[in-house]
């Protein structure tokens, strides 16, 4: 066993067994009141390169991803395309991937109930194939997550869908198992759901108008992408989408957008320890909803240049959010933000809307002596002159860069366990926050 799968069958036992105590797990030891300095190079896009990844499998030949970052979500999700039969080769930050002789039913239980991306092959294996099955990717500590969304877009389309014991069994028949184009409307905005559904109608036969799509950048991307690869979609980034089928599709070079969320937590790094930092490459206006919620924060970001953003922080004073699907602000900063709000000026109220129990971070953030009150899905945030360094536990991806940033910016030593959370979605943040002058060091079970 090499010693990348090593690291992710440790990743996945740990995820699947909650209960190994702290000391058992790898910890993370922060030095508190960082003052941090420079300039943070910010990865590929995890979300947008998880889904490209997925949208690879819609033609044959060699594909090549640039610019994807070195997460343990994206080991997982090569291990899943693995599993069906597709070639990887990686060197460096490139993907080159063939997925020419594939078997579209062979996704294993183990790596789909992981990562709630895997889910997003059946959209391109449906409709390249015409037969899919895929095991349910199952709920998370954040909500439920159903995928009932992406099955009715796939029923619309002509898919005949049946879910036996937590696996998803797909066919379509007669027309060549070709879907067909059709008109759907979201009930809600979903990121993923509008993914499978425009990766599965660009092959489709036939126009396929999706209604109430959702706006993220990582949906532009992707169209970006199979637009290249010879789809035809347009409206991507507005709410209506529409996708003129296509009978094959061709492999591409393909760059993955720089990841907006990894960005947003450095600039709220700047903005919990007071220093100045740049962050380089990030399209500003994927992190306007951010940015906008800095400066009521009392912080400035600048554009210094195309691609690079300076943050100035200020006197941190309290200000209310609510999550809400892109153009609004994001869940997955959610989190982060609690902890900058935590230590500024007077009362703010956070709303999570978009999942049911994203709010686990609070009882950490507590423990390091921060005051807020959970009342359904609202926190209402008293703002503290200081946090004071705890052991910790990271509940979830965005709960853990939460619990980094609470500690670089407390009084005295933060250790946060859970970091199976962290690696899942930041590519080497404790190398980038030392480069920024943080002391940080991860300590491994004995
Ligand atoms: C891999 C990836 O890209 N993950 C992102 C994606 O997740 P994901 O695509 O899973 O998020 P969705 O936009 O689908 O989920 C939003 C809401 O819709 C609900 N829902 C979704 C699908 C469905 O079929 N039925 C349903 O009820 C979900 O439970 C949730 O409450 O968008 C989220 C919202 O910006 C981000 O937090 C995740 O980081
Ligand atoms: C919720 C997240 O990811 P995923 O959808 O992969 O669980 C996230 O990136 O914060």
């Amino acid at each position: 066993m090499s010693l990348e799968d090593k690291a992710i069958n440790l990743s996945l036992k740990l995820t699947q067994t909650p209960l190994v105590s702290a000391e058992d797990q790898p910890r993370l030891k922060i030095v508190g009141k960082a003052s941090l300095q420079g300039e943070v190079k910010i990865s590929g896009a995890k979300n947008s390169a998880l889904v490209l990844m997925a949208g690879s499998l819609l033609c044959e030949g060699d594909s090549q991803l640039h610019n994807v970052p070195d997460l343990v979500d994206i080991k997982r999700m090569s291990e899943l395309l693995k599993a069906l039969g597709v070639k990887i080769v990686k060197k460096d930050n490139i993907f080159e991937i063939n997925a020419t002789d594939i078997d579209p039913t062979k996704a294993p239980y183990d790596i789909v109930s992981q990562l709630r991306a895997s889910f997003f092959i059946i959209g391109p294996l449906l409709s390249r194939f015409g037969v899919v099955r895929i095991p349910l990717p199952g709920g998370c500590a954040i909500g439920a997550r159903p995928v009932d969304l992406h099955v009715r877009g796939l029923q619309a389309m002509g898919a005949n869908v049946r879910i036996e014991s937590g696996i998803v069994h797909a066919n379509v028949v007669g027309r060549n198992r070709r879907l067909q184009g059709a008109n759907i409307f979201l009930d809600y905005p979903s990121v993923g759901a509008t993914e499978t559904i425009m990766m599965a109608a660009t092959l489709a036969e036939g126009e396929t108008k999706i209604e109430n799509a959702a706006q993220e950048p990582e949906v532009v991307d992707l169209a970006n992408f199979c637009c290249q690869m010879g789809a035809k979609i347009s409206g991507a980034g507005t709410n209506t989408i529409i996708i003129s089928g296509v009978k094959n599709l061709y492999p591409v070079k393909y760059s993955v957008i720089p990841d907006r969320i990894e960005a947003g937590t450095f600039l709220v790094a700047g903005a919990i320890t007071r220093s100045e930092i740049s962050l380089y490459p990030v399209i500003a206006e994927h992190l306007a909803p951010v940015i906008a919620k800095l400066q009521d924060i009392g912080c400035q970001v600048i554009a210094e240049e195309a691609e690079r953003l300076r943050i100035i922080p200020g006197q941190l004073k309290a200000t209310d959010l609510e999550t809400l699907p892109y153009p609004g602000f994001p869940t997955d900063m959610q989190a982060q933000f609690m902890a900058l709000l935590s230590i500024s000026e007077g009362n703010s109220v956070v709303s999570e809307t978009v999942f049911e129990n994203r709010l686990r971070h609070v009882a950490e953030l507590s423990r390091m002596g921060a005051d807020i009150r959970v009342k359904s899905n609202h926190a209402l945030i008293r703002g503290v002159p200081f946090l004071s360094g705890a052991p910790v536990m990271a509940s979830d991806l965005r709960a853990s860069a939460a619990l980094v940033l609470a500690g670089l910016a407390a009084e005295g030593t933060t250790i946060v366990s859970g970091l199976h959370h962290l690696d899942r979605g930041y590519d080497n943040i404790e190398g980038k926050l030392r480069q920024l002058g943080a002391t940080l060091e991860r300590i491994n079970p004995t």
